[in-house]
């Protein structure tokens, strides 16, 4: 792993392989060398399980191969678990292949349909389809969409999302939380925003900061805004004054996910993020074209809109306007897919 999200996804694979009594060690490729220790942190996963790369930044993990392939020699392991569509999970799945060891990969067959968007993860986690021995599927869906590219019935495991267990063991009590969620109405409505997707760099960033910007002059809404290590500052000049607007760094995963429970309305290009708020049942607006994850925008409070910043708007003020939220959606799992992913990895 090397990201926040792989982190995030994979803590609850750990803790569960652990549980089952399983060796289990992480290699972290320094991709995301400033999110991914807190967000292990968060799962109280200790330093000592963790080896980590001497690389940072986005070109580690493709640098790290030699060293990830010396890692498993060492270790000899029974095999390689990777998530997602990073580049570090490929170069993980490539050292596990080059290495002679089966390649696992959780949250496999998601599919935009489009392969340059997401870009580079649609294509990625295609390819980590090729390399893989067993497949570990969010939701129908996703196995479908592995069945439709030849791989056989019985190497596609429907598991569910981890993203599910991650947040059953962050906010245990979530839904008697959510029915007691303080009222928003003494400070407004809160908006909760993230915007870091490769494809909206540039022209879509400014157009989604500009559209948040605008909505925040409404007197009654509040935005809050952890932006992303990599948003330069020509795209933060989109938010103009800044009004109604908190610009805070990365939030540690527990309060995010907090945050994103009580929120009014979330506004994101964010794969993960896309899944929380339809799982926490949080409205949401998805900054984006296309979506490998339709399941998350099922229902009538989540919508597609792609980067026009009038359709953001508009879908904002209908959303906050109406007050409704939707019920927490079950799409993704009941929390036990880690469980379920251990057990079939140590049978
Ligand atoms: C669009 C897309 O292809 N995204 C991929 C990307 O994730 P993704 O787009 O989800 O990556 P993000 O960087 O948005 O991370 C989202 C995660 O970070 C958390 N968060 C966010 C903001 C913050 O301040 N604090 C915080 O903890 C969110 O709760 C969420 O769980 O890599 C994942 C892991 O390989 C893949 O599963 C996704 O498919």
């Amino acid at each position: 792993m090397g990201t926040r999200p792989e982190a995030i996804k994979l803590a609850p694979v750990y803790l569960a392989l652990r549980a089952r009594g399983a060796g289990a060690r992480i290699y972290d490729t320094g991709q995301h060398p400033d999110l991914l220790p807190s967000a292990l942190a968060a799962f109280a996963i200790p330093d000592t399980a963790v080896q980590r790369s001497p690389q940072r930044g986005v070109s580690a993990p493709l640098k790290m191969l030699p060293d990830m392939q010396r890692m498993l020699r060492a270790h000899a392991p029974g095999g390689v678990i990777v998530q997602g569509d990073t580049a570090s999970a490929f170069a993980g799945a490539l050292a596990g292949v080059l290495s002679g060891l089966p390649v696992h990969h959780v949250e496999a067959g998601l599919r935009s349909g489009d392969w340059l968007s997401p870009f580079p993860e649609e294509f990625i986690r295609a390819g980590i389809g090729r390399l893989s021995a067993q497949h570990f599927a969010p939701t129908p869906l996703a196995g479908r969409n592995l069945a439709a590219e030849g791989i056989a019935a019985d190497r596609i495991h429907i598991a569910g999302n981890t993203i599910v267990d991650a947040l059953r063991l962050i906010l245990p009590g979530r839904n008697q939380r959510k029915r007691t969620r303080p009222s928003q109405s003494a400070g407004g409505k809160l908006v909760v925003l993230t915007v870091h997707r490769r494809e909206s760099e540039g022209a879509g960033t400014r157009a989604i900061l500009g559209a948040a910007a605008e909505l925040a002059r409404r007197r009654d809404v509040h935005v809050i805004y952890p932006a992303h290590p990599r948003t330069t500052t020509d795209e933060l000049a989109a938010l103009g004054s800044g009004h109604g607007i908190e610009v805070v760094p990365p939030i540690p995963y527990a309060d995010f996910v907090q945050l994103l429970a009580r929120a009014d309305l979330a506004i994101t290009d964010s794969g993960g993020v896309q899944e929380e708020a339809a799982i926490l049942g949080t409205p949401l607006i998805c900054c984006r074209n296309v979506t490998e994850r339709p399941e998350a925008l099922a229902g009538t409070h989540a919508r597609l809109v792609g980067t026009d910043p009038e359709a953001i708007l508009a879908a904002a003020e209908q959303f906050l306007d109406d007050g409704q939220r939707p019920a927490f959606s079950a799409a993704f799992g009941d929390g036990h897919a880690a469980d379920r992913i251990a057990a079939i990895l140590t049978a």
